[in-house]
């Protein structure tokens, strides 16, 4: 028997008509905002992305351990983040104005660390390593944030987020 699928039909397409379309619309923005004329979508290369899922569980945390997911930065160009809606779920950014410290280690060391409070229905937009090799550092720095082990709530706290790593990782 040949099952025959009609395109318009099939989820993931429609998902990834409705993300290329969502996709140009971001980065359109993106590019007046940083007032930049280099492309960041739209060849072969650039268009580029991946999904990630996260279950994070402070039960299965060892005692040891800060963070669900230490100081780090995006390798692509801008990471597309959604979390569970808790108020205070561990997420935390650098303010990359408090050192002078290049890598993520050494930043997630001395940097002071900014928590940023789910707040329902938003989506967070990260910037990575390639959006700031693209544009340079004086417009762009990448983004380095984590996930602290969160002080909020019961000791069984469960997190999950959804990432859109967009453009091709940096080696
Ligand atoms: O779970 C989060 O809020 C962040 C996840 C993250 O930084 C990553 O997957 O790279
Ligand atoms: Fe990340």
């Amino acid at each position: 028997m040949q099952v025959v699928f009609d395109k318009a039909d099939v989820p993931a397409l429609i998902l990834a008509k409705e993300w290329t379309n969502l996709r140009k619309e971001l980065f359109g923005t993106v590019s007046t905002i940083l007032d930049s004329a280099e492309p960041l979508i739209g060849t072969p290369t650039l268009d580029y992305d991946s999904v990630g899922l996260n279950f994070y569980d402070s039960g299965k945390l060892s005692l040891d351990r800060d963070y669900f997911n230490p100081a780090h930065k995006d390798s692509g160009t801008l990471t597309i983040l959604v979390r569970s809606s808790e108020a205070c779920d561990g997420l935390e950014i650098a303010d990359l104005r408090s050192t002078e410290k290049i890598d993520s280690e050494a930043i997630g060391r001395e940097a002071n660390f900014i928590p940023v409070p789910a707040v329902a229905g938003e989506v967070i937009v990260l910037a990575g390593t390639r959006l700031q090799r693209l544009l340079g550092k004086a417009k762009v720095r990448a983004c380095v944030h984590r996930v602290c082990r969160p002080t909020q709530g019961s000791d069984k706290h469960q997190r999950l987020s959804l990432t859109i790593f967009c453009g091709p990782p940096m080696k």
